[in-house]
């Protein structure tokens, strides 16, 4: 058995000159990245530039093609499903779309991962999930069903979720989508004080740069099919790269593309169109 990334000074989550991507689209080239315990890493780039891809390779759902994914002090790629099963045991996610049960009410929700992985007397339980109810603000909506809670509410719950089983490593994907301003500030201060407090590494797929560059340790902008840089946000903010500048200060104008590239397969669909171009 592996031992825990709490007895371990390794990176909870490395990337050494990975690639990645589906079919014949190669998406990411030569990533390499690492999460630190208590660190709170941003992963920003354009749409569609990998991020989400990115954290599939984390998780285990999508192997490297190249390179090394590192997890818990275990290579990815050798790592049997019932391996990848328990590695996945000690990580949180939040996925782009909450993906609430919509069955249950925002209590049950919450309470999902602790009924599924710990035993615990029904008083703790209703004190646990409280607790991480109101933590995101929502403690008076225990009883709610998820029908009955606004777009921006099921986003909060569905990070107290992610985190009720106070995970070694949480990644956040999008945490901040869809979120009013004040739900926005809150959201990214629990992120922050969550890996302070349990000294989680939390990795957060985002596109909004003040509210990550107030809580990160270290920045990775993502683009063109690789790290365009990373550092802290003071360093980026500090950077004169022309796609940095561009990125942080959202200009239409520059190297960081907007238009989704050609790909064999397009061209393949577009010569079956029968149309002459
Ligand atoms: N399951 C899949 N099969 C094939 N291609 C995919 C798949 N998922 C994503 N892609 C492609 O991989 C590229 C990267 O997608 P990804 O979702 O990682 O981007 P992203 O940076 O998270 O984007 P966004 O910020 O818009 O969510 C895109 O070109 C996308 O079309």
């Amino acid at each position: 058995m592996p031992s825990p990334a709490s007895d371990s000074n390794n990176p909870v989550l490395r990337l050494d000159s990975v690639s990645l991507g589906y079919g014949d689209f190669t998406v990411l080239r030569d990533i390499s990245l690492e999460v630190s315990r208590g660190q709170v890493v941003a992963m920003m780039g354009g749409s569609g530039s990998g991020k989400t891809t990115l954290l599939r390779a984390a998780t285990g759902q999508l192997r490297a093609r190249a390179g090394v994914v590192t997890l818990f002090d275990q290579d990815l790629a050798h790592t049997d499903a019932r391996q990848l099963q328990s590695l996945r045991q000690r990580m949180g996610v939040l996925f782009q779309q909450g993906a609430l049960f919509t069955d249950l009410n925002v209590f049950e929700n919450v309470a999902f991962p602790l009924r599924e992985h710990a035993t615990l007397k029904p008083a703790d339980m209703l004190a646990r999930v409280l607790n991480t109810l109101e933590a995101v603000g929502l403690r008076c909506a225990a009883h709610l069903k998820v029908a009955e809670i606004s777009g921006g509410m099921a986003r909060r719950v569905a990070l107290a979720r992610a985190v009720i089983l106070e995970p070694e490593l949480v990644l956040y994907d999008e945490p901040f989508a869809g979120l009013d301003p004040i739900s926005l500030g809150i959201t990214a201060r629990l992120i922050r004080s969550l890996s302070d407090r349990l000294g989680c590494a939390s990795v957060v797929i985002t596109h909004d740069i003040a509210e990550s560059f107030a809580i990160a340790d270290q920045v990775y902008l993502v683009g063109q099919g690789c790290i365009k840089a990373h550092g802290t946000p003071a360093t980026l903010h500090a950077s004169t790269d022309p796609y940095v500048q561009q990125f942080l200060n959202g200009h239409p104008d520059g190297p960081v593309p907007f238009e989704y590239p050609s790909t064999p397969a397009f061209e393949s669909w577009l010569s079956r169109q029968g149309v002459a171009q």
